[in-house]
């Protein structure tokens, strides 16, 4: 079926090259461009789906095959309390601390953007009850080691085939979990009087968030080594100066891995944002079946788990749960080079983060590790060079018994500001700088050596965090990824100077383009559609004639077919489905225009873009039912970008229904172009709804405005026939 659709598409270009004599050169031109353009993203898609893969792990065997467990450091990063509430990251944290992996070998390291004290006061409180909440986690084997989320599954809760005993300690651990809570939601929330920040608390006294030194805090430390005690946990805020870029969080994860590397250097180090709990605590054990296996591990550079989410709204209304896109495009790029690196949820092999090459694994960098050298590229601090060495090397260097507490002096220095200058951090190795969304050009950067990265997709399922609730943070993420993908394009780390020039295998480089072009896609569809509504406008478009004529119409039918079996073939309802192609349609015109449209002007060095930070939701504090699943609105530019979309293909439909098509042309529009418009104008519903609502579900008056004036323009230039 998918192959037919591409000769479906092919059959409309060459009917497009016949017709060239039809149309105005320009708009001969650009419908020609965009749908070449989209034959190619076919094929991408084709290529990408073409031959899946699925890693599967066993954890008897690993226990047989491997003598000893490697270390593995654990980071977490967060930005802002308030985005991101401190008792997400608390749960996240405490179901790090609480893996089913020897404790010794774990160190917990968080990262606070925001250099707050509440992260920090948080983080502590937390470090109290886990003390208790571990031993309880591994007496009982409980699956979710996230507190909230625990207590908040009725189904264990009123199990009754739980021993009394079970019972019992469940409720103390609550009690104590809700007085946890309790300490923490109360620091959030502003209080009257201003609050008074002493002892363990005093360095965050007058701190400005953007200009402050370096803070690193060891919270928990497991002195002697043993295995059933807690992991280590480490606070760290990064200098942060006004004239010092910073790097979002790229610069923050190059922090924690200089950080982790002089405590504890372990050789795997786990990245997750701060809302991805573990939902399977043997994940590590199962991603070590990969990364250790004897024959294929050497060349696996990184294991990625999937993004999946808690409580996602019913049927993904607003199209951020990703599932169909995990099982054909995840599991197909499995079958090639590797997934890309998705920023979340990955293991990452630490001398592979530091730019070795596969082959490279046993030998070291090809013995130039001269200390001048490796000074230069890493920066210099002395105890950090030892540990660098030790790891490129691929020795173990740290008995099971370090102190992380002795090594803060040195860790605070590598947090610095000044200690990147003049390094290759973010520039060669390390999580890349430059672009907003830094994964997929590490990932990039990292397949370029002719590394492999693999899925682990253990069940239960790794990691499950929150997806934004919301269709204003829905927009918001995708129009930041848009720009950044857009940056990573036609930057030094595109995806095509990676296979031409690096070791990324052909048809993964292809893939590739399916993560990258996302902004593109974005331009070439609103390039479409205003052809589109131009074509109904001016009654232009010469429907194919003959048996030409079925073509577009045959591959409206026989997509939405297809992606229909898809969707149903993994279980996925109908109404998901629905919900899929809207937001595809409208995140398209909208969020992944405008994202590229702000990173041609940061390619061309016009202006920078930055990282907005996606809301977390806590959503068993509780939400307003009603809420669930409502378009919100507010000012951004996507939501004008997309208001004017749905006012031109309203006028549009109006003229033509109206007879009103400008009489200087009258070729006669296809058929074809009613029902596209038409169809784009209910992928639109939730905007036309918008429009007469008030408040936050309404689109606000200014935006309605602004895009009634660029809807009348273009409908005024496209019947002046002065467009195109
Ligand atoms: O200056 C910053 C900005 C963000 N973050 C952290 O980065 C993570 C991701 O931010 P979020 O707002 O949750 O972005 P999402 O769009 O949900 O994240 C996806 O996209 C990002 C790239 O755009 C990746 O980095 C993420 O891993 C991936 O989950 C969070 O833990 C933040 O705390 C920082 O540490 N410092
Ligand atoms: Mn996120």
């Amino acid at each position: 079926m998918d192959t037919f659709i591409l000769l479906l598409l092919l059959q409309l270009l060459t009917y497009r090259v016949l017709s060239i004599n039809s149309f105005t050169f320009t708009t001969w031109f650009l419908a020609f461009l965009c749908e070449s353009w989209f034959t190619f993203t076919w094929i991408v898609i084709l290529n990408t789906k073409w031959t899946p893969a699925l890693t599967i792990t066993h954890l008897d065997r690993l226990l047989q095959q491997v003598p000893e467990l490697p270390r593995v450091d654990l980071f977490v990063t967060t930005a802002d309390p308030i985005l991101e509430h401190p008792l997400i990251t608390v749960n996240t944290v405490l179901s790090l601390l609480a893996l089913d992996y020897p404790a010794n070998k774990l160190a917990c390291y968080v990262s606070d953007d925001g250099c707050s004290h509440l992260t920090y006061y948080a983080l502590v409180e937390a470090s109290k009850f886990a003390k208790h909440w571990i031993p309880f986690c591994n007496k009982y084997n409980i699956q979710v080691r996230a507190p909230f989320r625990y207590f908040s599954d009725i189904a264990t809760t009123n199990s009754s085939d739980h021993p009394p005993e079970l019972k019992q300690e469940r409720q103390r651990m609550k009690d104590m979990y809700d007085n946890l809570s309790q300490k923490i939601i109360e620091q959030v929330n502003p209080k009257p009087i201003p609050f008074q920040l002493e002892g363990e608390l005093a360095v965050f006294s007058n701190i400005d968030q953007r200009n402050h030194p370096s803070i690193v805090k060891v919270i928990l430390e497991n002195k002697d080594g043993v295995s059933d005690d807690l992991p280590h946990l480490i606070y760290i805020s990064r200098e942060k100066r006004p004239h010092d870029p910073h790097n979002y969080k790229a610069g923050a994860m190059n922090v924690l891995t200089r950080v982790s590397g002089v405590m504890t250097n372990a050789p795997f180090m786990l990245n997750v944002d701060c809302d991805m709990f573990v939902n399977n605590p043997k994940i590590v054990l199962h991603v070590m079946c990969i990364l250790m296996d004897s024959k294929n591990g050497k060349e696996v550079a990184f294991a990625q788990c999937y993004q999946q989410f808690y409580d996602g709204v019913k049927d993904d209304p607003f199209g951020n749960q990703w599932v169909a896109a995990h099982e054909y495009i995840i599991q197909g790029m499995q079958g090639l080079q590797g997934p890309f690196y998705s920023g979340t949820n990955t293991f990452h092999r630490r001398n592979a983060i530091y730019g070795l090459y596969p082959g490279h694994i046993e030998t070291g960098r090809n013995g130039k590790l001269a200390e001048e050298i490796l000074m230069k590229q890493f920066g210099s601090s002395k105890a950090f060079v030892i540990a660098l060495v030790h790891a490129l090397e691929g020795s173990a260097h740290s008995p099971n018994d370090i102190s992380p507490s002795n090594f803060v002096e040195e860790a605070t220095q590598v947090a610095n500001c000044d200690y990147e200058y003049g390094t290759s951090w973010g520039k060669q190795m390390g999580w890349l700088y430059g672009s907003i969304t830094e994964d997929v050009p590490t990932g990039i950067n990292i397949h370029r050596k002719g590394w492999r990265s693999e899925c682990c997709v253990p069940k239960p399922i790794a990691f499950t965090g929150c997806a934004p609730g919301n269709f204003v943070s829905t927009m918001i993420q995708h129009k930041r990824w848009a720009s950044g993908l857009t940056v990573v394009l036609f930057g030094k780390h595109s995806p095509i100077i990676g296979t031409v020039f690096g070791k990324i295998q052909f048809r993964q480089g292809l893939s590739y383009c399916w993560v990258t072009t996302m902004g593109l896609r974005g331009m070439f569809h609103v390039c479409y559609a205003a052809l589109l509504a131009h074509w109904i406008i001016t009654n232009t478009n010469l429907p194919p004639k003959g048996r030409g004529e079925w073509i577009p119409i045959a591959l409206f039918v026989i997509y939405n077919i297809c992606t229909v079996f898809e969707y149903l073939i993994i279980g996925l309802s109908i109404r998901h489905w629905w919900n899929n192609q809207r937001m595809m349609i409208i995140r398209n015109t909208t969020a992944w225009f405008i994202g590229f449209l702000s990173g041609v002007l940061k390619v061309l060095g016009i202006s920078d873009t930055v990282f907005e930070v996606t809301q977390k939701e806590h959503s068993s504090s509780g939400g307003d039912e009603d809420d669930v699943g409502r378009f919100s609105f507010d000012e951004s530019p996507v939501f004008v970008a997309g208001t004017t979309m749905l006012l031109v293909h309203l006028s549009a439909l109006c003229i033509k229904f109206l007879g009103l098509e400008a009489s200087h042309s009258g070729n006669g529009c296809g058929m074809g172009d009613v029902l596209c418009s038409t169809y784009l104008v209910v992928c639109y519903w939730p905007f036309l709804k918008g429009l007469f609502l008030k408040g936050k579900y309404g689109i606000p008056f200014s935006t309605t405005c602004k895009s009634l004036v660029l809807a009348f323009i273009f409908v005024h230039l496209s019947r002046s026939a002065i467009l195109f």
